[in-house]
């Protein structure tokens, strides 16, 4: 009686959880009656104490519940083995990890580019301050430990915190195709045998493309692997606030012996270390001590290892000891599966229709098919309306304007200059007069805000700029905006202008 209520509950569980959920957590246990039980007590068993505690924390309220409906009035969850009907089936340790969500570790957000000097930033100000744990003993693991046991007095949330991982970056949540399969395949590699296959790996392309989601998606995993492992994710503007805060307080030894203890270093946008030679040297040095130990590094970066400006040889050689893989802009198909993924992980309901109108109008990066897909849901919500393609017309109509109009960037380049009275040819220039670079980087934000332009394209637009320069003035112009009322004047006019 009580195998059947167990194998019931398993069904209900199975009907209501995702199956990465069911497989990992619920397929691991076993049950078995109590001794001397009458079939009416059961022991639900976990194979460690890792499983035995998320399920505990996760699951077990529920389980308990159905058991109760299915009439096992006493159930208990416990280490152990089941002592009959074979061995439960152990979870995978396979890199498709799913974390649950309910902790609240943030991911770091990526700032704009800094090229000023170390100086005492607001930057640097909110930066994560590195967290040195003198007690803690060098480890001397290799291989990486399995998961059988956790410290009982570090609860898993504590030691998820530290990792600074963003729970909802998982392999389960990033779409896979011909755009990310390869740098997916290796990360997954990695998350399977982290230290021992390719260290480092190096992941690069275009901006919100998915890097920073691959990485943290590596570190869940080996997480729901082995919450010992220590992992930390930093950006890189971060670690380098940890350069400037340990050369100001004089706590090098802290910021060595902290970066040196971990297991795992996710690294992410490493193209901010650009010109930063005191940063450059520390993660030279971190990076030595690391991967001689064989602790696993992942490196992000919006270029080619050889092509980042400002970077030393003998760093840019390291970026190349392992394997360097690209994430590319998805295609149009991938793009619609993308947006049905983002919807189905906000809960609602979006019909091919829909996923295809936003798929086909924005197409450079991720970030941006998903800010559109939030536009549609908040106006939906708002107007307490369900998702059709005409409300998403709608939604959309100053993305599907800009569009359907194919500005060209030859147009928004001469009104941009009339406006501010320079000359069509200083767009092109290296002129870097801000009399000239600041208009440049108006028409370049309004380049890529009115057209479905990539970023290298618009910087081949704009005599032949990198597209980190782009960027660069992308993230400058927003930033002015909200800081000279003046500048966002020019910006509000000019998008008035040109949208017609
Ligand atoms: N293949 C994918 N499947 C699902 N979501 C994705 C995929 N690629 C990107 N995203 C989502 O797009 C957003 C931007 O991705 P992410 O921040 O990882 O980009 P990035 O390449 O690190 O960008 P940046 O260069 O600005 O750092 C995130 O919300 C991420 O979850």
């Amino acid at each position: 009686m009580s195998h059947e209520a167990w194998t019931a509950c398993c069904e209900r569980l199975r009907a209501s959880l995702p199956a990465q959920q069911f497989n990992t957590w619920i397929r691991a246990l076993s049950a078995e009656p109590e001794e001397g039980g009458e079939g009416v007590r059961l022991r639900v068993l976990a194979p460690n104490r890792f499983i035995l505690q998320w399920v505990r924390e996760r699951y077990w309220p529920k389980i308990a519940e159905h058991l109760a409906e299915l009439g096992i009035a006493q159930a208990e969850l416990q280490l152990g083995a089941a002592t009959k009907g074979g061995t439960p089936p152990r979870p995978s340790r396979a890199a498709s990890a799913e974390v649950p969500s309910s902790t609240d570790a943030t991911e770091t957000p990526a700032a704009a580019a800094q090229e000023s000097p170390p100086a005492a930033s607001p930057a640097e100000e909110s930066s994560t301050e590195p967290k040195p744990r003198p007690g803690r003993s060098a480890p001397k693991r290799r291989p990486l430990p399995l998961a059988e046991d956790v410290a009982p007095s570090s609860t898993l949330e504590a030691l998820y915190e530290r990792t600074r991982l963003n729970p909802a970056a998982t392999f389960d949540t990033l779409v896979t195709g011909r755009a990310n399969d390869l740098a997916r395949a290796a990360a997954m590699q990695v998350a399977h045998n982290p230290g021992a296959s390719y260290n480092p790996l190096f992941v690069y392309g275009g901006v919100g493309l998915g890097k920073t989601h691959l990485i943290h998606a590596i570190g869940n995993a080996i997480f729901r692997t082995d919450p010992r492992v220590v992992i930390r994710y930093v950006h890189a503007e971060d670690y380098y606030a940890d350069v400037v805060r340990a050369y100001q307080q004089k706590s090098f030894d802290a910021f060595k012996r902290y970066y040196r203890s971990l297991d795992v270093l996710l690294i992410d946008d490493i193209q901010f270390f650009q010109n930063k030679a005191r940063t450059q040297e520390e993660f030279f040095h971190a990076f030595n001590a690391l991967t001689e130990a064989h602790k696993q590094i992942v490196i992000t970066c919006d270029t080619y290892p050889k092509d980042i400006q400002g970077l030393e040889d003998r760093l840019i050689s390291r970026f190349d000891w392992g394997l360097t893989v690209q994430i590319e802009p998805p295609e149009l198909e991938m793009r619609v599966a993308i947006v049905q993924k983002k919807a189905q992980l906000l809960g609602v309901q979006v019909g091919d229709d829909v996923a295809f109108l936003i798929a086909k109008n924005l197409r450079s990066n991720v970030r941006e098919l998903e800010g559109a897909l939030n536009k549609v849901v908040a106006f939906a919500n708002f107007h307490s309306q369900p998702i059709t393609l005409e409300l998403a017309k709608e939604a959309l109509k100053d993305i599907l304007h800009a569009y359907n109009r194919q500005l060209s960037v030859e147009h928004i380049q001469k009104t941009v200059a009339d406006y501010y009275k320079t000359k069509v040819a200083d767009m092109h220039s290296k002129k870097r007069t801000r009399a000239v670079a600041r208009p440049r980087q108006v028409a370049m934000w309004l380049a890529k805000e009115l057209t479905p332009l990539s970023l290298p394209a618009i910087g081949e637009a704009f005599g032949g700029r990198d597209h980190t320069t782009v960027l660069h003035a992308y993230r400058t112009i927003n930033e002015l905006r909200l800081t000279d009322p003046q500048l966002n004047h020019d910006v509000h006019v000019l998008l008035q202008v040109l949208r017609g």
